[in-house]
């Protein structure tokens, strides 16, 4: 069976966002009513999509032995991350502020492995005092930076080295991650060399290597592509002499957005166990997307409509301070109104636009939601992932609210700093004395 939606019940096929009596609910809640309690825009998670999504993968990877690191990146809710780490999912983090908030939620340690590009000094002694499972090191002078820093500390730095395998991913070019030229990782075939002198200093055990291709990938066959060499490198190595036991294969697998209907689970797990199944490597993969993205929404509410050149302008309370992928990667979230209505197809087209003061403040075209006024609420699809994480104060704007339902229950699991807040911290500087190099007495 094709696993391509994690929305649907095993049971009974019902969705955890769906119509009940023509109004959009969350599992067994209207949102109607939590629209009630909390002002908009604010986001709205489901526990139990969160929770099926992350059965669907670990069903689908744990018979060919793969453990499960949620990118941190994607959702970093420590509601969020205390639910996926009760599920029995490791932590895949890229800043020290990430280390502190997958602790907090109660991950082990020992399943959290550091990714990113430039990790600073401070944040790869906290992670080697914290004891994390693994470093993934990203270029030659951060493999001396951590070995530096493991001596200081008298540890030794279990690290993996990530390769950068040059295989295009086929998403946009600004989540690209592994072609030629990219910031990320250590071109393939520099790895030989390095890895062999990594693996000589006593400060560092090297377990292995990492990779990661791009995110919201659709086409699977890159990640054939970028598994097979991985494999290809490690028998390399192996013939070597040198010691690979690990093998992290990174996130990016894409979800189903409006028709497009995403990848299937069971034939991602069937090129991993093809191409690097064989390889006796312990295997971890990264997503971060695939557990959290079809479970949140991004509810909303209209303030005016205008009419614009091409047909009427909808401008709701959601900006791209709020939600910022259609203005960074064009991308589109399904608008899904709290009430169905009928006759819905033959409305208008709307333009929706946020308030913010930049033309890229604008959600897209959007038929068939029926006819819009001030006062409509809507909420945005497929915005559990890279929404609230990535969201910001721009246009000095609250952040805004994130809610969990978990069946008939729901809770506020972020009600963020307020911009008042901001300013009593940002009023309270005091100044302080420079060390300007004193100036020579003239004469
Ligand atoms: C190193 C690494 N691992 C995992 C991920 C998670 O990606 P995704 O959310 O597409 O699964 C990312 C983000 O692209 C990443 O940079
Ligand atoms: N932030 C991106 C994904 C990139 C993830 C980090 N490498 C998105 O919203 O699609």
């Amino acid at each position: 069976m094709a696993i391509t939606n994690p929305r649907k019940l095993k049971s009974n096929q019902q969705e955890w966002f769906h119509y009940r009596t023509g109004e959009l609910h969350v599992e067994n809640l209207c949102l109607n009513d939590i629209a009630r309690e909390v002002p908009t825009p604010f986001y709205c998670y489901s526990a139990e999509a969160m929770r099926w999504a992350y059965s669907i993968l670990s069903d689908a990877l744990s018979p060919i032995g793969v453990s499960i690191c949620f990118a941190v990146k994607a959702n970093s809710n420590i509601a969020v991350l205390r639910l996926l780490s009760e599920c029995g999912c490791g932590m895949d983090i890229v800043s020290a502020g990430e280390l502190e908030r997958a602790l907090t939620a109660g991950a082990p340690a020992s399943q959290i492995i550091f990714s990113g590009v430039g990790k600073t000094r401070a944040e790869i002694a906290r992670a080697l005092e914290a004891g994390i499972h693994q470093i993934n090191v990203e270029s030659a002078a951060e493999i001396e930076v951590v070995a530096e820093v493991a001596r200081s500390l008298g540890l030794r730095a279990t690290i993996a080295l990530r390769v950068n395998p040059d295989v295009d991913a086929k998403t946009h070019a600004k989540i690209t991650t592994a072609t030629r030229g990219s910031k990320f990782g250590i071109a393939i075939d520099d790895i030989p060399e390095l890895y062999a002198r990594a693996a000589a200093r006593p400060e560092l055990n090297v377990q292995g290597l990492a990779v990661h291709i791009g995110s919201q990938v659709q086409d699977l066959s890159p990640f054939r592509r970028a598994f097979a060499a991985m494999a290809a490198l490690v028998t390399a190595l192996r013939e070597k002499g040198l010691e690979v036991p690990r093998l992290d294969l990174g996130g990016g697998i894409g979800i189903a957005v409006g028709d497009n209907p995403g990848p299937d689970i069971a034939e991602y797990a069937a090129i991993i166990a093809e191409t690097v199944g064989n390889l006796g490597c312990h295997l971890t993969v990264e997503p971060g997307r695939w557990l959290v993205g079809r479970a949140g929404l991004l509810v909303t509410e209209l303030l005016y409509l205008k009419d614009g050149q091409d047909g009427p302008i909808a401008i709701v309370d959601a900006g791209m301070n709020d939600l910022v992928r259609p203005a960074l990667y064009d991308a589109k979230h399904p608008a899904l109104p709290f009430h169905q209505a009928k006759g819905a197809a033959a409305s208008p087209r709307y333009r929706i636009v946020g308030p913010i003061c930049e033309s890229s403040d604008d959600f897209g075209a959007y038929e068939g939601l029926g006819e819009l006024k001030a006062g409509t609420l809507l909420a945005f699809d497929c915005a559990g992932a890279y929404g609230a994480s990535m969201a910001s104060t721009y246009n000095s704007r609250d952040l805004v609210a994130e809610i969990l339902v978990d069946g008939d229950h729901f809770r506020t699991i972020r009600r963020r700093q307020s911009i008042r807040e901001m300013l009593e911290l940002e009023d309270a500087g005091d100044w302080q004395s420079g060390s300007a190099p004193a100036r020579k007495a003239a004469g």
